[in-house]
């Protein structure tokens, strides 16, 4: 076998690799010598390691260095609906966006909530072999909110489930979400919530505000949020578990997770790029590649979640890439499936809204896209420093290109990117999982260690 995944148990079958001119964190231009799966050596001497013999060169000139991205929350469509996505393009439309690692959420059909379906999704990512694919266990059977699935099968499956969650719908009833934190905590687990009150949103469109009132569409409050992320973190706070709210969107819920912070609650919470950089004016041309849950907010509400990931109350941006098939999203608004791309675009928008804005520089997006999810997510391996004796997994970025999003361009099956047509700054040139590039010079190096 070859690529990262058969070099887990081969690893000096990794031809090396010398990375040369990259710039780790965006500081001072280094050379990295990967060999052994991983950083053998740095400084300018790395090519000297004995390792470094016949070594290939990767031209890394001015590129920012970065440990492979970490996706806390990808929607892959497989099984199910294979047609929008499968583990394979999800994989590359991943490894295209810097990534190294997602965490594939479980609403798929069948839903991911027993240890045979994650056990297959593994399966799949460990076959592409481009991004470790973690998937994420449901919280309850058929995600019905009914009862509780089978965690512990799932944590003990060889998926190795930590991360559980109903995304797509929220863990409703309190004392469901009560259990379901307490199970977790025997194997450090955590519970990301789809935090909304269903009974707030019956209906809803768009965000409720002055937009929707204009376009007369029901509107998603952001009190529907917010009234569940301050219950979970009660609840989280009651038994001692962990809790991570996805996709947080309002000014309020940022509020309300730094209290539960401050007050020693065990929560961590996701910012998707959309709501870093769009609101719901976008409704108003009616086109349902905007539609979206939670919905895109205010102004307000895109300068509080950049200001609460800038200060550490939001932990991580997480892609919550959602592709939908072209008939359930060109057609009527209402009629509309929610969600949309992120993969390939998320490092950009993440440099566009925060590195050019100063809101943080790369050790800051290091922290928000790889370290911080491979935390919370329970990677050992992923979001480590770039650093001798740690894993040869990273990216490296041009920070200075700037590009334009087409959908009908993405690695993704679907093309439902709401930056279509956008120029963003920051393109991923390489990416290298393991000691293997996944990614050379923008493109998928083929079949993963093959050829390299
Ligand atoms: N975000 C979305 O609008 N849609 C997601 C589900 C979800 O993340 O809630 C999807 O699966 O399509
Ligand atoms: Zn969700
Ligand atoms: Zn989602």
């Amino acid at each position: 076998m070859t690529g990262p995944n058969g070099a887990e148990d081969r690893v000096t079958e990794v031809p090396a690799l010398l990375v040369t001119g990259a710039r780790p964190y965006g500081e001072e231009p280094t050379d990295l010598l990967l060999a052994g799966g991983v950083i053998a050596a740095t400084g300018p001497d790395a090519h000297r390691h004995p390792a470094a013999d016949g070594a290939r060169r990767l031209d890394a000139t001015g590129l920012v260095a970065l440990p492979g991205l970490v996706d806390l929350h990808t929607h892959l469509r497989e099984p199910g609906r294979e047609d929008a996505e499968t583990v394979e393009s999800g994989s590359r439309a991943a490894a295209l966006g810097g990534y190294t690692a997602v965490f594939a959420m479980p609403n798929t059909d069948p839903v991911a909530d027993t240890a045979g379906v994650v056990e297959q999704v593994y399966r799949l990512g460990r076959d592409a072999g481009l991004v470790d694919v973690q998937p994420i266990g449901a919280v309850t059977v058929g995600r019905r909110g009914e009862r509780l699935a089978e965690l512990g099968a799932m944590a003990t499956s060889a998926a190795r489930v930590r991360v559980f969650s109903d995304d797509g719908d929220c863990v409703a009833d309190p004392l469901l979400m009560r259990r379901a934190l307490e199970y977790v905590k025997a194997f450090d687990g955590v519970v990301a919530q789809h935090a909304e009150e269903p009974r707030l949103t019956v209906g809803a469109q768009l965000h409720e505000g002055e937009v929707s009132g204009r376009l007369g569409m029901t509107g998603w409050p952001a009190v529907a949020e917010e009234a569940i992320i301050a219950r979970d973190c009660l609840l989280a706070a009651h038994v001692g578990s962990r809790l991570h709210v996805c996709h947080l969107s309002t000014a309020g819920s940022v509020g309300l997770v730094a209290a539960a912070k401050a007050s020693g609650t065990r929560v961590t919470a996701e910012v998707t790029p959309h709501h870093l950089l769009l609101t719901d004016v976008r409704a108003e041309g009616y086109d349902p590649v905007f539609k979206v849950n939670p919905p895109l907010r205010t102004d307000a509400d895109v300068d509080a979640v950049r200001a609460g990931l800038a200060d550490g109350t939001i932990d991580v941006v997480a892609t919550d890439h959602a592709p939908h098939a072209v008939q359930d999203k060109e057609c009527e608004w209402d009629q509309a499936r929610p969600g949309m791309l992120g993969l390939q675009t998320a490092l950009s928008v993440v440099v566009a809204t925060m590195v050019r804005t100063g809101l943080l520089d790369w050790r800051g997006v290091a922290r928000v896209m790889s370290e911080a999810p491979a935390r919370i997510g329970g990677l050992a391996d992923h979001g480590r420093p770039l650093a001798e004796g740690e894993p040869a997994t990273l990216v490296l970025v041009d920070p200075d290109a700037v590009w334009t999003v087409r959908g009908t361009e993405l690695a993704s099956r679907s093309t439902n990117t709401p930056f279509e047509g956008m120029e963003l700054p920051g393109r991923v040139v390489h990416t290298v999982l393991r000691g293997w590039p996944t990614v050379v010079d923008g493109r998928i190096a083929a079949a993963a260690g093959v050829g390299v």
